[in-house]
């Protein structure tokens, strides 16, 4: 169901169209026409450009958008280091350097709240692979807050894009390029460098990113199921241009450099671009849009039918990253075992959970906020449970997962977990692996089978 249904009306407008050249003005005749840079921009406004891939880059990889602004982003004192002000581990307390790389199935409980967080301070590295400095691998956060971040301020990172999966709460984010708010079983993606700040639109919020210090995501292939179907390009909605003139209070600009935090101060607000056109933007998607495909036959399929987004690698399909969903759907297989599989993969999964309950893990040990990680070639499946009920299901057409949105990151990289997972947060459960599979017995009898044939 599209969150449009939500409580929280979204104020704002949007362009539409994922991966779609953008133009947009708040004051008519600010974007030159037929030319990038003129000697002087309309309402003498400064040219900046935005560059999200190399300048040479292939035209359809190819992420530029040009920014109609104020005041240049330039104009600013020297970086200085920063600490965030935090209860729990900060981002600098915790970086890729610190990875356990462990084979065993984690599962976590739910992450709390920490109400006197700000969606900077707030986010907590959880797992992840590669380093933004040789721009290669992720790493995959949960976040809380319960104060907006303070007014004056704003946040980049050059380390990479970055997918937030809003578990809990309403924000409201102010990007250069935009407003957008956001709600639950909505994704909001904003690429490396683009500043923006987080209101906080209800009394917390909570969720998930990932970020992608490699690349960038791009629709999947849909190859031939055709032309339509998934997350459809026309769903995916765009900020139009919204600027504030403030030339005269303090602006504090925090930056995330190579996992590092650094400040710096300027005399103008960074949200005040009057107008750009490009493709480098940021853009929400409401996955209650999403159009699930799935067998009528028989077989339960690749969870790569439900992928979102993709971030590829050099190799041919396989990605950095995959966003993968579990929505509502109808399952009608004839003769199938219709959970996953038992399976081990070369690529690592982690999972979260939006809302309701995950078809494939339903003993209550998966819950909203929570997580699961299998890492690479890390068996799992259904537990004993799920395994003797479904084994035994009458196989009627059933709808499954109402209400629910269940998550994966997929990544072709090993995932290492920090020590705020592992044991600092409190959430890893004991006994994931012992409690889910140890109790699987065997079944295993030739007669048995023999007897019910004939
Ligand atoms: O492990 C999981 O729950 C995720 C998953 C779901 C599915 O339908 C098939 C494979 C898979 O890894
Ligand atoms: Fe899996």
């Amino acid at each position: 169901m599209p969150v449009t249904q939500f409580a929280v009306q979204d104020p704002y407008k949007y362009n539409i169209g994922f991966a779609s050249y953008q133009e947009t003005t708040a004051v008519q005749g600010a974007l030159p026409i037929g030319s990038n840079s003129p000697q002087k921009p309309p309402y003498g406004l400064y040219a900046e450009k935005l560059s999200g891939t190399a300048f040479t880059a292939p035209r359809d990889r190819n992420l530029q958008s040009w920014l109609y602004r104020i005041i240049p982003s330039a104009s600013h004192a020297d970086f200085e280091s920063y600490s965030v002000p935090s209860k729990g581990q900060s981002l600098q307390g915790a970086t890729s350097n610190s990875y356990k790389f462990i084979p065993d199935q984690l599962r976590f409980d739910p992450f709390d709240i920490e109400e006197s967080s700000d969606f900077l301070t707030g986010r907590r590295l959880l797992s992840g692979c590669g380093s933004p400095a040789t721009k290669t691998g992720i790493a995959i956060s949960m976040f809380s807050a319960g104060n907006s971040m303070p007014s004056k301020q704003a946040f980049y990172s050059a380390d990479g894009d970055l997918l937030v999966v809003l578990q809990h709460g309403v924000m409201d984010v102010q990007t250069e390029l935009g407003r957008l708010l956001v709600r639950p079983n909505e994704l909001l993606c904003i690429p490396r460098g683009i500043r923006y700040r987080v209101d906080l639109k209800s009394e917390a919020i909570r969720g998930y990113t990932l970020e992608l210090f490699e690349g960038h995501f791009q629709l999947p292939e849909l190859g031939p199921i055709g032309s339509n179907g998934l997350a459809n390009a026309r769903d995916f909605q765009i900020p139009v241009a919204a600027y504030e003139e403030d030339t005269e209070s303090e602006w504090s600009i925090v930056c995330q450099f190579n996992e590092q935090l650094f400040i710096t101060r300027q005399e103008h607000s960074p949200f005040d671009v009057v107008a750009w056109h490009g493709l480098y933007y940021p853009f929400k998607y409401d996955l209650g849009r999403f159009n699930v495909i799935g067998s009528t036959s028989f077989d339960h399929p690749d969870p790569s039918i439900y992928t979102v987004l993709t971030a590829p690698s050099n190799t041919p399909g396989v990605a950095i990253a995959d966003f993968v969903i579990f929505p509502p759907r109808w399952l009608v297989q004839e003769d199938t075992f219709r959970p996953p599989w038992y399976h081990r993969n070369t690529m690592a999964e982690f999972m979260g959970l939006i809302c309701g309950e995950y078809d494939a893990k339903s003993g209550g040990g998966f819950q909203p906020a929570g997580a699961s990680l299998h890492n690479v070639m890390s068996s799992h499946g259904p537990d004993s449970e799920t395994h003797h009920k479904a084994s035994n299901d009458k196989l009627e057409p059933k709808k499954i997962g109402a209400g629910s949105m269940a998550f994966m990151f997929e990544t072709s990289l090993m995932l290492g977990v920090t020590d705020w997972g592992l044991t600092w947060s409190k959430k890893r459960q004991a006994g994931y692996q012992k409690h889910s599979w140890q109790p699987l017995k065997s079944n295993f009898s030739v007669s048995e089978h023999l007897r019910r044939q004939s």
